[in-house]
Parts: C-alpha cells; sequence; structure tokens
C-alpha cells in the first residue's frame, strides 16, 4: 500500500506545480471561501458564469465544476453549456448536486446534468447522492441528515454504475468508486461540518486533482485524503477555539500540505466491490497509517 502512498502524494506535487485553472460555477454562499482554498492549495480559482463566455473558459480550463447550491434555471442553461464545452475539449466535468432531494428543482436539475452533459466526478453528501438513484435518505436544506448507514460504499458503486460517472460520497467516512474499484478514506474533523462550504471547497479541490490525474479514482483519492489531512491539523490547533478560527486554520493547512502530510492523520482503506454486491461491505486495512 505504500506504493498507493506514493502515487497520492505525487498527484499533491503535481497540482502545485501546474497550479491548475478551475473553473467553478457555484453557489452564492461559498465563492470567496471556494477562490481562497483553491488558491492556497495552489490551485488557480476562476468563477464565470454568463452563457456568453462559459464556453470559452470551460475550454481553458484544466477542470470545471457544476455546483447546484443556489441555482436558477438561467445557471443551470449555462452549466449545460459550459458542460458540452469541456467535454468537447477533453476538460473534466465535476458536478456537486448541492440539496438534491431538498426540492424537485434540484434534484431534477443534477439529473438533467448527468443526462445531457459526461460528468467525470459526481461529489455530494450520502443523501445528496441516494436522491439522485431513486432512494429516500433525509436531507435538511442542504445538509444530509442523521439517519441512514454509517457505511456509503453500496451506494456509492450503485450510483457509480447506474450514474456512468466516478462518485465520491462524504461524511464521517468518505468513499470514491467508478463502481468497479472503491476505497474509503477516513480523517478530517467534525469541525468541518460547521463551516459552510466545506463540501463545496471539497468538489473544486477534487477538480483541481482531476486537472492533473487521468485516473479519475485516484486523483480523487488523493484529493479527498490531503483534504482530510489539512482538517485534522487544523483541527488539533482550533478544536478548543471554534469553527471561526478552524475556518483560518484550514485554509492555512491546505497551503502547508506536502507529501508527507498524510502520515498518522489519513487512513485510505480498498474495499473489494465484489463483497459490497453481495453484503455489506468490508474494508481491507489501513493503507496509510
Ligand atoms: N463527522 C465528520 N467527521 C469528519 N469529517 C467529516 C464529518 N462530516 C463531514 N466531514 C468531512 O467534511 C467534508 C465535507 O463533507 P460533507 O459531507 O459535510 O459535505 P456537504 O454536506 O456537501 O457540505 P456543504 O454542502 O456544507 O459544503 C469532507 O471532507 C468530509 O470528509
Ligand atoms: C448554506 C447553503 N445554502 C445553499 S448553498 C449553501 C452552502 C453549503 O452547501
Ligand atoms: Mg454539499
Amino acid at each position: 500500500m505504500c506504493n498507493l502512498e506514493n502515487e497520492i502524494s505525487a498527484i499533491l506535487t503535481k497540482v502545485q506545480k501546474v497550479k491548475p485553472l478551475v473553473h467553478n460555477m457555484t453557489n452564492v454562499v461559498v465563492t470567496n471561501f471556494t477562490a481562497n482554498g483553491l488558491y492556497a492549495l495552489g490551485a488557480s480559482p476562476v468563477m464565470a458564469y454568463a452563457p456568453e463566455e462559459v464556453g470559452d473558459m470551460a475550454k481553458i480550463a484544466g477542470a470545471l465544476v457544476l455546483n447546484l447550491g443556489t441555482l436558477s434555471s438561467e445557471q443551470v442553461e449555462a452549466m449545460i453549456i459550459a458542460g458540452l464545452s469541456a467535454n468537447a475539449h477533453g476538460v473534466p466535468v465535476l458536478l456537486d448536486p448541492v440539496g438534491a432531494g431538498a426540492t424537485k428543482f434540484r434534484t431534477e436539475s443534477a439529473l438533467r446534468i448527468l443526462r445531457e452533459v459526461k460528468v467525470s466526478m459526481l461529489r455530494g453528501n450520502a443523501a445528496e447522492i441516494a436522491h439522485l438513484v431513486g432512494e429516500a435518505r433525509e436531507i435538511k436544506g442542504v445538509d444530509a441528515g442523521a439517519s441512514g448507514p454509517d457505511e456509503n460504499t453500496e451506494l456509492a458503486v450503485r450510483a457509480a454504475q447506474e450514474l456512468n460517472t466516478v462518485v465520491a460520497i462524504t461524511g464521517v467516512e468518505d468513499v470514491i468508486t467508478d463502481g468497479i474499484t472503491c476505497r474509503t478514506i477516513r480523517g478530517g474533523d467534525a469541525l468541518l461540518t460547521q463551516v459552510t462550504g466545506a463540501g463545496c471547497l471539497l468538489t473544486s479541490v477534487l477538480g483541481a486533482f482531476a486537472a492533473v490525474e487521468k485516473d479519475l479514482v485516484l486523483a480523487g483519492t488523493a484529493g479527498l485524503a490531503f483534504y482530510g489531512a489539512a482538517a485534522s491539523r487544523a483541527a488539533e490547533r482550533t478544536a478548543t477555539l471554534g469553527p471561526g478560527s478552524f475556518q483560518v486554520a484550514f485554509l492555512d493547512e491546505l497551503a502547508k500540505l506536502h507529501p508527507h502530510s498524510l502520515k498518522g492523520q489519513v487512513a485510505v482503506s480498498e474495499v473489494p466491490v465484489a463483497l459490497i454486491s453481495t453484503s455489506t461491505s468490508s474494508s481491507a486495512g489501513d493503507a496509510l497509517r
């Protein structure tokens, strides 16, 4: 498993070297945090929304991130223009279906984008992803409800197979899968749930990793692992202070990430997909502890 750690670390180094341009069509709540988080990581953010320009911006980006957090029908149309341009130019498209399941418009818009655009990676909390495959799970606005199974490997594999994309489900434990390879990533800190946009920034960070690595399960594993490591380190310093201090420390820790930052902070496990489809999953040992 040392090999996996080396491969993951090399992707971080590549992000820091290439500084990929990430085109974000995101929500009004998290725009500034997303830009600052991408800068901290070493990437270049740009936000562009006008239907007249999104096609041109998407084609020069390293990745396009579509986030439905404060969507309007006009924005969905612009996202489809951007997505099709990205598809035509080989630019990976990431979708964050914020609040899917909370309203019909959100669920239908996410499904429409998945139908009309080739989405490379879908990242959401368990409730959002569940609603996209017709499984009802408690969702409170943009937050996953407390109920539901602890493990999301089965849901992630099913979603990846049915929606034909790489799926990342985040929560206490993160999962990433293309329906064939499946990994869980355990790290981070519950303080992330008290900072708005921790999930939205994560999707954009995954965009930066996808921009430099074609194997999207590997890119996603790296993005999830380093994001968790930065959060764990920030929480070590600020847990007694609160979410405001944590948010600032988290940006600082994203900027300090280096290839050895995962040590002792994050556990990555391979989960055999054959076991997932027949029963609830079982993890096959920690890879990075
Ligand atoms: N209880 C927890 N303990 C540790 N890390 C967590 C916990 N809950 C979520 N996270 C981490 O928080 C980050 C955001 O995931 P989350 O599932 O909360 O996204 P989200 O619901 O889409 O967030 P938002 O919509 O507010 O941006 C991920 O890195 C995830 O691993
Ligand atoms: C709070 C909130 N509402 C719509 S988007 C958003 C940011 C976190 O998803
Ligand atoms: Mg979210």
